[in-house]
């Protein structure tokens, strides 16, 4: 099957990615035309989160809450659909944001049989980490409909399957609350069903937006008045939006403000909310907080929080320098990373074309979407992965990026782009300059270049900035995770004690803030409120290891630090229990740079 295209042809297709599985699975080199970028992308995934191929087991993880927005919004919508299929065997599946499986409904006795032998049921999560490339984690983690037939599942025992999964995002917050997902036998498969889904997916986003509209204009309402009635800090919060005014983002660091924000959801959560509460913030100032419920057609629609700094003690220099947000949706305040933003507002000012360069994950595309958004919001802005460059129709969707949208184009990583491809977007680069209205375009690519195409492609792009690693502001950690986390769990329930921050700091980041984000996802899995403490962090945290390591050597760390945790710290008594000298053991927590526990 061609790399680009979204349904597999016949048989012949059939065999042949079966084929392509097993070489990739047994490590041997596979020819990229015959299976799908985004498949291959995700195969990548699914063994660098380890995920065994031959078997399916999962752990039931809870009994899902139904009781939610989501749900009260989506069910109805699936109920309807269930009835327009007619007793067809298709399986409508919905989930939360992590994949975890909330309802199922009824497929006919066949295809619900084979569903409950795989853990596709309510309870189990079908997040990519678990289960490798499917419908649902490869449409959560790619943010996109994403469809999944037969052997381009990663795990074998779904070979006998098909899926469409579409992530629903809150209408009004953006956020992605959950995916609906139709599951089929991989011979009814049909490239209808991704339609199907992504209508669907519409429908409860529609209906989310009815079912919250109301509740959310009363909470907007009621901050509006506390605004204009308090000059202090004021913000409103639900699980879906959060609200702060300019007092708040000025006065309060990402920490103080997860803090506070943490525990006003707390506060409101509970049956009867206390009017007032002092909280007492990382940076040892106290903080009185009053919040008040705010109720929309008989159901709670959020809280607004007034907050007075009480203790004088912090001085209002240390307050002017604390890290906060300086453009949207970025955190960080070293040094390199500063002077990175700055130069991508500069030649974004002067009206530039622009180069951004630097090790995957260090934020490349965050930047120019900040500058973008702060710079020029509501302006179209659009996107354009050139890894996905051999898709059919990636030319198509660049030409009419270039030449009639208009806004902002990044694309990312042209250093993944062929020859040829250079060479053809170059082309449309140069009518690009003369398009009106004429786009703002951005590039992003991890290694340097310097001659041949790539340095034809450059010349449209009179800057390059460097944006550094994280290794080299590693002191920004303190500030992103407690961003990260509020990104993750709604209601900003969950904060980083300092003994964990200790050892997130101490990390050397290989994979950079993206890894950082990786990392604090797979920890929400299991915890999603109070403290994140150092027995939380996965055993990539525990070393300062400079490389990235391959996943046999990932795997021999991670047995090596688990050990380590087992004998408190113990080389011995861990050599041992893993069958490995003594010797041995010291070479390896020097070579992968593992932080033992009595450090
Ligand atoms: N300073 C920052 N503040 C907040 N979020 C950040 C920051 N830097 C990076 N991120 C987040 O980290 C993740 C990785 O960033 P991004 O995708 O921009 O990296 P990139 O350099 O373009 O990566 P790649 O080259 O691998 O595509 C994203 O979720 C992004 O929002």
């Amino acid at each position: 099957m061609p790399p680009g295209s979204t349904f597999p042809d016949e048989i012949s297709d059939t065999e042949q990615l079966a084929k392509t599985r097993e070489q990739f699975l047994t490590a041997e080199a596979v020819d990229p035309n015959q299976v799908r970028d985004a498949i291959l992308a995700s195969w990548w995934r699914s063994r660098r989160w380890n995920v065994a191929a031959d078997r399916i087991d999962l752990t039931y993880l809870r009994d899902p809450d139904l009781d939610t927005p989501l749900s009260r919004s989506a069910l109805p919508v699936l109920r309807h659909l269930r009835e327009h299929l007619d007793g067809q065997p298709i399986s409508i599946i919905l989930t939360d944001p992590a994949g975890l499986v909330l309802t199922r409904m009824d497929a006919g006795r066949d295809l619900d049989t084979h569903l409950d032998r795989v853990n596709l049921s309510p309870g189990f999560s079908y997040a990519e980490e678990f289960v490798g490339t499917n419908g649902i984690g490869t449409a959560l983690e790619g943010g996109r409909p994403m469809q999944v037939f037969g052997h381009e599942h990663y795990a074998e025992h779904l070979e006998d399957l098909a899926c469409a999964g579409v992530p629903i995002h809150h209408p009004i917050s953006g956020k992605t609350v959950g995916a609906v997902d139709l599951t089929c036998w991989r011979k009814d498969a049909d490239p209808l069903l991704l339609i199907l889904a992504k209508t669907t997916a519409g429908q409860i986003q529609q209906a989310l937006l009815t079912d919250s509209g109301i509740r959310e204009l009363e909470l907007l309402q009621e901050y509006l008045r506390t605004c204009r009635r308090t000059a202090g800090i004021v913000f409103a919060l639900n699980n879906d939006v959060v609200m702060m005014n300019d007092n708040a983002r000025q006065v309060l660091d990402p920490a103080e403000q997860s803090v506070l924000l943490a525990q006003a959801a707390e506060t409101l959560a509970s049956r009867t909310p206390t009017a007032s509460v002092v909280v007492e913030l990382p940076s040892g100032v106290k903080a009185r907080m009053y919040c008040r419920p705010v109720r929309g057609e008989g159901r709670l629609a959020g809280g607004v929080v007034h907050v007075k700094l009480s203790s004088p003690s912090r001085p209002r220099t240390e307050i002017a320098s604390a890290p906060r947000m300086f453009m949207p949706g970025l955190v960080g305040s070293g040094a390199l990373w500063l002077r990175g933003c700055h130069q991508v507002q500069a030649v974004y000012d002067a009206g530039e074309w622009l180069a951004v360069e630097g090790e995957p994950g260090v934020g490349k595309l965050a930047v120019i979407r900040a500058v973008h958004q702060q710079r020029r919001p509501g302006v179209h802005f659009a996107v354009l992965d050139a890894a996905a460059a051999g898709r059919h129709g990636w030319l198509a969707e660049a030409r009419r990026e270039l030449l009639d949208a208009g806004g902002t184009l990044v694309i990312q990583h042209v250093d993944k782009l062929s020859r040829g491809r250079l060479r053809t977007l170059s082309r449309l680069l140069e009518e690009a300059r003369a398009a009106v209205p004429q786009p703002w375009v951005a590039v992003t690519l991890s290694q340097r270049h310097d001659g041949g195409e790539m340095a034809g492609l450059l010349r449209f792009f009179p800057s390059t900035v460097e944006l550094p690693p994280l290794r080299h502001h590693v002191e920004d950690v303190q500030a992103l995770v407690p961003f990260f986390l509020s990104r993750l769990v709604t209601g900003g329930s969950l904060v980083c004690s300092p003994e964990a921050m200790q050892l997130l700091v101490r990390s050397s980041w290989p994979g950079n803030t993206e890894q950082l984000f990786a990392v604090l996802r797979r920890i929400v899995q299991h915890r999603r409120s109070g403290a994140i403490l150092p027995a939380d962090l996965p055993p990539e945290c525990r070393t300062v290891s400079r490389r990235l390591l391959s996943p046999l050597e990932a795997m021999e760390r991670d047995a090596i630090v688990r050990s380590l945790i087992d004998w408190d710290g113990n080389k011995i008594k861990a050599a041992g229990s893993l069958g490995m000298s003594r010797a041995t053991i010291y070479r390896k927590i020097h070579e992968y740079g593992i932080v033992t526990p009595a450090n």
